[in-house]
């Protein structure tokens, strides 16, 4: 049995809490909010994330940080990207040891455009961490707390160590593969929610499943070429990382960043979804990310283009569908061919 803290009690730390603490280790939820806290210790629910879902009763939850890292031989970081740096600063001025940094949280931090993976070895020294592993995949958090057959893929540049949290995690209704490619697993993962809201939008003006089906597969593309220019191994994005979120995030109603696209698409500004929406959309400062990443190495990617024109410049949807439908002709392979090629290797 291990001793886990999981940083973040929103929808996706409380159903990663429950699946290691169905596997039988010692879970410790970290969150800030005091009512919700003692709501998961004494009812075990956390109704605003997961509504009508008990969580196991061997899960303890605490506001108290280092009483969260008390004993823990791996910490599960699952806050917004933009909370990354805050909360990675709390922990290395409580951490006096190396311990396992596990985190499941899915953006770039649009500024520098870094990974997450990135911002976790800028701000917690060598000698308050091991490894750093990535679990990302197709996994919406309500689907798993109804512990639904899921697959996610866990990444780390240190192989001894992902096989460690694949086994932590890896149970009969979440199955969990191994890669060591950091880079394409962490920036499938953030850049499909790019997408997932581009496909929101189309969804939301009306067009159908051809529209989508579009986004999806030249949303891979682009995804591909960015991937490709900072060092990830394409492979990676014919997976579950890849393929595979962008088809659970572009068509799940479960997906925030599908549903946050789907009212822009209807004609509610950007404002007024996130207010709504009380949880992260992550897709909206990845696409900042994306955009300014995607200039400066010169890779081409007009639907990040084009949705970063209706986010960020107050482009009408439809105009930017109708950009994207009416660019030059040209052969559909060529920005692929070097990713079909390399499978086929
Ligand atoms: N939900 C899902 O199905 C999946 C989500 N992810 C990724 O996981 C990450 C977290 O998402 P998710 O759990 O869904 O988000 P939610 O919006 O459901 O919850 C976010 C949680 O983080 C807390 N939080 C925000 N800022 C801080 C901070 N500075 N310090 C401490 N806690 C903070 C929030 O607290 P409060 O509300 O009090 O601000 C809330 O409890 C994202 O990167 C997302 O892309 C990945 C796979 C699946
Ligand atoms: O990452 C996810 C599923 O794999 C969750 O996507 P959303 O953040 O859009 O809900």
């Amino acid at each position: 049995m291990d001793k886990i803290a999981v940083l973040g009690a929103g929808s996706w730390g409380t159903a990663l809490a429950m699946v290691l603490a169905d596997n039988g280790h010692a879970v410790t939820l970290w969150g800030k909010r005091t009512e919700q806290i003692n709501e998961i210790n004494e009812y075990h629910t956390n109704k605003r994330f997961l509504p009508e879902i008990g969580l196991p009763t061997t899960i303890k939850a605490t506001t108290n940080l280092e009483d969260a890292l008390d004993g823990a031989n791996s910490i599960l970081l699952v806050v917004p990207t933009k909370a990354i740096r805050e909360v990675c600063q709390k922990l290395n001025t409580i951490l006096n040891r190396p311990v396992t940094i596990i985190h499941a949280s899915k953006g770039i931090e649009p500024n520098t455009s870094k990974r997450i993976s990135e911002l976790i070895e800028e701000e917690i020294s060598e000698a308050n961490r091991d490894a750093i592993v990535v679990l990302s995949g197709p996994s919406h958090a309500e689907e798993v707390a109804l512990r639904h057959p899921t697959t996610v893929t866990v990444a780390s540049k240190n192989m001894e160590e992902a096989r460690k949290v694949q086994d932590l995690f890896n149970n009969q209704y979440f199955r969990v593969y191994t890669n060591e490619d950091i880079v394409g697993v962490e920036i499938g993962g953030a850049l499909k929610n790019i997408i997932a809201l581009a496909a929101g939008i189309t969804d939301g003006l009306g067009y159908g499943d051809n529209a989508k089906a579009a986004l999806i597969t030249r949303g891979l593309a682009e995804i591909i070429r960015l991937g490709k220019a900072i060092g990830a191994n394409t492979q990676t994005f014919a997976g579950l990382t890849g393929m595979g979120d962008l088809i659970v995030t572009c068509t799940s109603v479960h997906s925030r960043n599908w549903r946050a696209g789907n009212l822009l698409g209807q004609g509610k500004s950007l404002d007024e979804v996130l207010e709504n929406m009380g949880m992260v959309v992550e897709g909206v400062r990845t696409t900042q990310a994306a955009y300014h990443m995607a200039n400066e190495i010169g890779v081409e990617m007009p639907i990040v283009n084009e949705l970063y024109a209706v986010l960020f410049e107050g482009k009408d949807p439809k105009n930017a569908v109708d950009s994207l439908m009416s660019r030059g002709k040209r052969h559909e392979t060529e920005s692929v061919t070097n990713f079909i090629s390399d499978l086929a290797e």
